[in-house]
């Protein structure tokens, strides 16, 4: 269904309010917050049935489909990724009860049961009519931002409640506080302790930070974000990943330099070398997708001299099934295979910032909080609130209607 025509400006709960702009700076009344989740399997019975449904239309090779079966057979058909949600959507509603904020949190997923269409049948059930989405994912792209959009419109358009329900959603919130917080203290307590264990202060010139997200088509990557601006290779998609890991890095290092002016040796004199690496990819061999590859980049670490690694799984939000296998099972393995002490920093899961920081973002639409407020450690962002139109399209299939847009 084309609606390019028949929207209105915005669409959402806010659409009176902003007229074209990307930004929403005044308050909009919500009933409560829509937690919109991947899904994952919870049985064996579950896994076929699952990667179908998220890899419908999208030109994955059978043989790639049983390959990540068996990942999710190897535990017993069960991803952890829906305990994570309920175990966040409890976070949330203890650290709205606790700043006495009446907002329920319902939950749905895109791929997997509880469905977003059984939230919004929860919405009707209780009657509510504006809900503000949180998607659980940090960056833009078709994959981590406006796959969520589209299918909650569709959600909209299969439940009926089109025009009945409104849904806004927060910004992209890769360079929010409270996503980057939990990153800069992994990271940094993986260079304490391997600062203990390799005996030196030094340890620049021995270990190296890979920062590593899911690797997407590079046609998606070109088209993430607004289609006016130019972020290089890979889109606002890499642009957004390097400059938080910059952020990360520089934080980092404050506190290796506090640390190390604690000691009678000296500041060390060799900051940590970084860089983004990608995991996780799938598609026909022949479809270029972002690289380098986590496992090549770690084998090429011992010719540069390095014997630790630490692994930084920026792009994701939790410890789910592409964390415990493709990270914590592979890339451990290279990491073994090539001599190399690693330590993996764990993910955002319920981190304090974290949860307290999803709060800030549902609260900072619901008071129109101005953008020049709004807290961002990177100059990419605040991210815009209403996507422009082709915001993160992707490659194969064009336009399909999505929420939380500026029509064109
Ligand atoms: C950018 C990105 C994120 C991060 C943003 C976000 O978090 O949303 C993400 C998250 C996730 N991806 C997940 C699982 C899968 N992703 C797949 C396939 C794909 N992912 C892609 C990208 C991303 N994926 C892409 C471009 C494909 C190719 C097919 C397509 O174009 O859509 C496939 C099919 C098999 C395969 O090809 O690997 C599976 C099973 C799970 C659940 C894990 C669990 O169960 O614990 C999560 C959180
Ligand atoms: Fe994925």
């Amino acid at each position: 269904m084309d609606n390019s025509e028949h929207t209105p400006p915005v669409i959402g709960a806010s659409a009176a309010a902003v007229g074209g702009a990307e930004r929403v700076e005044v308050p909009v009344r919500y009933d409560a917050i829509l937690l919109a989740g991947f899904g994952g399997p919870e049985g064996q019975d579950d896994v076929i049935p699952f990667l179908r449904n998220v890899t419908r239309g999208r030109g994955i090779p059978e043989e790639r489909l049983e390959e990540v079966a068996t990942h999710y057979r190897h535990f017993g058909g069960v991803s952890p990724i829906n305990d994570h949600n309920r175990q966040l959507k409890a976070a949330l509603e203890e650290e709205l009860d606790r700043r006495g904020i009446d907002l329920p949190v319902l939950w749905g997923n895109r791929n997997w049961t509880p469905y977003l269409g059984e939230a919004l049948d929860e919405a009707k059930e209780r009657g509510f009519t504006s809900l503000i989405a949180i998607a659980t994912s940090a960056y833009s792209s078709y994959s981590s931002c406006r796959q969520y959009r589209e299918d909650l419109w569709g959600a909209l358009d299969a439940s009926g409640t089109h025009g009945e329900i409104t849904i806004d959603k927060v910004r992209q919130f890769f360079d929010h506080p409270g996503f980057v917080t939990p990153f800069i203290e992994g990271v940094d307590e993986a260079v304490a302790a391997l600062e203990d264990e390799l005996g030196t202060s030094d340890i620049g010139e021995r270990v190296e930070v890979l920062f590593t997200t899911h690797s997407i088509p590079t046609a998606d990557a070109e088209r993430s974000g607004p289609r006016d601006r130019d972020y290089g290779h890979g889109g606002a998609y890499a642009a957004q990943h390097n400059a938080v890991a910059e952020v990360v890095m520089l934080a980092v290092e404050q506190r290796r330099a506090g640390r190390s002016a604690e000691r009678p040796a000296g500041a060390p004199s060799t900051p940590i070398p970084w860089q983004l690496v990608y995991q996780s990819r799938s598609g026909a061999p022949s479809t270029p997708w972002l690289e380098p590859d986590i496992n090549d980049a770690i084998a090429a670490l011992p010719a540069a001299g390095r014997n630790g690694v630490i692994v930084v799984p920026l792009g994701f939000v939790s410890d789910h099934m592409e964390v415990m296998w493709d990270l914590d099972n592979e890339a451990r393995e290279t990491a073994a295979d090539n001599g190399l002490r690693m330590i993996r920093v764990a993910t955002p899961g319920t981190h304090r910032a974290y949860v307290s920081g999803l709060v800030d973002l549902v609260l900072e639409r619901r008071d129109g909080v101005p953008a020049a407020e709004r807290p961002a450690m990177t100059a990419l962002g605040p991210w815009s609130d209403v996507c422009r139109p082709a915001c993160c399209e992707n490659a194969r299939l064009g336009f399909r209607p999505a929420l939380a847009g500026v029509a064109p």
